[in-house]
């Protein structure tokens, strides 16, 4: 069976790359199209059997399962386009929270469902949100599981956890990033260490903690009371960041929300849906 991506940026090309390195998908089973087409030409060039077609619509007529790699505010032209084309047996896959359910469900005559990719995927790594419409059966179900497990870890949600969830396996990675970024900043400000041995070393620890937290039997608490001796060190740069964030994270997710409450309401007018409720 043939599978769709429809719109090559950043995120479809994360998830075809990482497909096709996984194993999961040959190329000669992959179709794209993306607005400018040179973009889906680049990976049929770089993966040979891979089709790049010029519409959106020649995705619909070919494939099964049709993953919708584009912007929130651009769904309602793509999914326009392809609903001639869809069947009652084709999964349509969003992979954009404020796209509910619902706009779907209600656009289009075929299973959907929202698999809400990280950049840690184009690793084979971390969380893919899956969430999924009632037209989806447990089989279904099953079928993209697999599919997304080849690279990451199918995690399911409900629709009202969605923003949430994406906030911490979807938004993390840049939240992190940007932790990291600040503590070589701080490192060269402070010592003159070199940028890049900060950002090695850095980069190494991050990897370290991660794997302490998912293989090492350590929760993110354990971890701090394990190498925070009292009166040390490590203490003292905590007591720094208990004063100085407390309520940071909790005004994170405030914005976060409030720019995907945003764009709710823009894709709600889109589809004619009225006043969202997740
Ligand atoms: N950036 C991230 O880490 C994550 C992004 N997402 C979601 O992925 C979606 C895409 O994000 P990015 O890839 O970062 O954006 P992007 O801007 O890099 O990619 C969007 C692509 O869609 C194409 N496009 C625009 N209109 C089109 C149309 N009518 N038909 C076909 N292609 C069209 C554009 O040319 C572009 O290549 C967004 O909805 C975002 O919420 C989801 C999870 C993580
Ligand atoms: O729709 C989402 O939740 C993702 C996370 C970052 C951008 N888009």
């Amino acid at each position: 069976m043939k599978i769709g991506f429809i719109g090559t940026g950043s995120m479809g090309t994360v998830l075809i790359e990482s497909f096709i390195r996984s194993g999961a998908l040959q190329p000669s089973s992959v179709i794209a199209s993306n607005r400018s087409k040179h973009k889906a030409d680049l990976l049929a060039a770089k993966y040979p059997g891979l089709l790049a077609v010029d519409s959106n619509r020649q995705v619909a007529a070919t494939c099964g399962t049709i993953f919708i790699c584009v912007r929130p505010l651009v769904f309602k032209q793509v999914v326009d386009e392809i609903k001639p084309y869809v069947t009652p047996d084709t999964t349509v896959i969003s992979i954009t929270s404020p796209v509910l359910l619902r706009h779907l469900e209600s656009s289009l005559p075929c299973k959907v469902a929202k698999v809400i990719p990280s950049i840690t995927n184009g690793v084979l790594s971390g969380a893919a949100l899956c969430i999924y419409g009632e037209r989806m059966s447990e089989e279904d179900r099953g079928s993209l599981e697999w599919l997304v497990g080849m690279i990451g870890k199918p995690v399911r949600v409900s629709e009202q956890h969605t923003r949430v969830t994406s906030d911490i396996s979807s938004c993390g990675p840049a939240f992190l990033a940007y932790f990291v970024q600040k503590l070589v900043d701080a490192a060269v400000h402070v010592a003159g260490l070199p940028q890049e041995e900060a950002t090695r070393l850095a980069s190494e620890m991050v990897l370290g903690t991660g794997k302490l937290l998912t293989a090492g039997g350590y929760t993110p608490e354990s971890l701090r009371q394990r190498v925070a001796v009292p009166g040390g060190i490590i203490e003292a740069g905590l007591e720094l960041m208990e004063r100085e964030l407390d309520t940071t994270f909790i005004r994170l997710l405030e914005a976060t929300h409030a720019k995907y409450d945003e764009d709710v309401e823009k894709v709600d007018q889109q589809f004619g849906s009225g006043t969202h409720t997740q």
